[in-house]
């Protein structure tokens, strides 16, 4: 996959580009499975007009850029790992839009004539909720209507499950009050997160191995408290136990965990984690979940000990 960064220069013309594109827009975050619909309708045209399959994206996070807040946007799917999940869907060229002040300030008018005509995109693919242009003014019934004959659009209608848009928000709030289990329904998967192994070597043999993993920055972690989590080494996959204590949300940050089976770690080696299950929080309580109950935690309290 070829990767094309863009920044937004008033009066500096864009990279020309020779290949004629099928355009998936958007941003993206987790690569959900609302956003695989997306990108497998694209593909499946790109083969039938028989055109590259682009990804036109953006980096930071609008929310980012432009709320107030200077605390880091922590990502479900921080750009390397975007990234390798386009490779996976066989996206052959992925364009990175710096999302800046003055990119947003651009009028829908301009981002098409711009960043869709101007890249060589001939057909276009996005949901329905698609929003670009300045306060995100211009939606998917403007994009069909600003196309005049130069590109044709394709608009994905609404992936669901349990009634609900399958969406990065719905998954960021799984996350954040700790309903791991539910996340599959909605990704595709368990949740996962990339870091480093810090493990210094046990003074007994024990059939499980204590050691600390160093996640790497970027990244939104679910809520405190102890989870079943699967960890990957060296294509191994381990089961075990992780404490979340702190949470320090987009900078590298350290968890405990317990790996079943484990003898022989060895420090610094990369590993995949992946969000299972949640055990208690770090009042010991169980939240008893379901779909329709995700905001609303009723606890049972369980006596723990790590
Ligand atoms: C040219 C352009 C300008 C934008 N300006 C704004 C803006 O002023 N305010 C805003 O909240 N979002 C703005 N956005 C963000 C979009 O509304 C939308 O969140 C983004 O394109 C990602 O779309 P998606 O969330 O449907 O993937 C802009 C997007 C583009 C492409
Ligand atoms: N459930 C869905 N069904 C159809 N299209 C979707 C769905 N979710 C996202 N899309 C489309 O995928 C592209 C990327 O969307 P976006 O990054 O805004 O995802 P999102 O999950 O809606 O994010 P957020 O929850 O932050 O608004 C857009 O074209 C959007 O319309």
């Amino acid at each position: 996959m070829e990767i094309v960064y863009l920044e937004h220069r008033r009066n500096q013309p864009l990279p020309i580009q020779s290949d004629s594109l099928v355009m998936a827009l958007g941003f993206f975050d987790g690569v959900h499975l609302g956003h695989r619909r997306i990108l497998q309708t694209a593909k499946a045209i790109a083969l039938q007009k028989q055109m590259k399959l682009a990804v036109l994206t953006f980096f930071p996070h609008p929310k980012e850029v432009l709320q107030a807040s200077t605390a880091p946007f922590p990502y479900l799917s921080p750009l390397p790992v975007k990234q390798a999940a386009f490779v996976e869907m066989g996206v052959d060229k992925l364009f990175i839009v710096e999302f800046t002040p003055e990119f947003s300030c651009l009028t829908p008018k301009a981002f098409v004539d711009l960043y869709i005509v101007g890249l060589q995109g001939k057909h276009v693919v996005a949901g329905f909720d698609f929003t670009y242009g300045y306060k995100g003014e211009g939606n998917m019934d403007l994009l069909q209507r600003a196309s005049n004959g130069q590109f044709t659009v394709t608009v994905v209608e609404k992936l669901e499950y349990s009634n609900q848009k399958i969406s990065s928000t719905v998954i960021r709030n799984l996350l954040s009050a700790g309903h791991v289990a539910l996340i599959p329904d909605f990704l595709g998967d368990y949740y996962e997160t990339w870091g480093t192994i810090r493990a210094t070597p046990p003074r007994i043999q024990l059939s499980y191995r204590k050691a600390k993993i160093l996640v790497e920055a970027g990244y939104l972690l679910p809520k405190q408290g102890v989870y079943k989590i699967q960890a990957k080494i060296e294509e191994r996959w381990y089961d075990g136990i992780c404490h979340l204590k702190k949470q320090e949300q987009g900078g590298a940050q350290e968890l405990d965990v317990q790996l079943l089976g484990c003898s022989d770690i060895a420090n610094g080696k990369q590993v995949k984690l992946r969000w299972v299950e949640f055990y208690f929080d770090k009042d010991n309580r169980v939240p008893n979940h379901t779909s329709s109950d995700q905001e609303g935690d009723r606890y049972a309290i369980r006596s723990f000990s790590l």
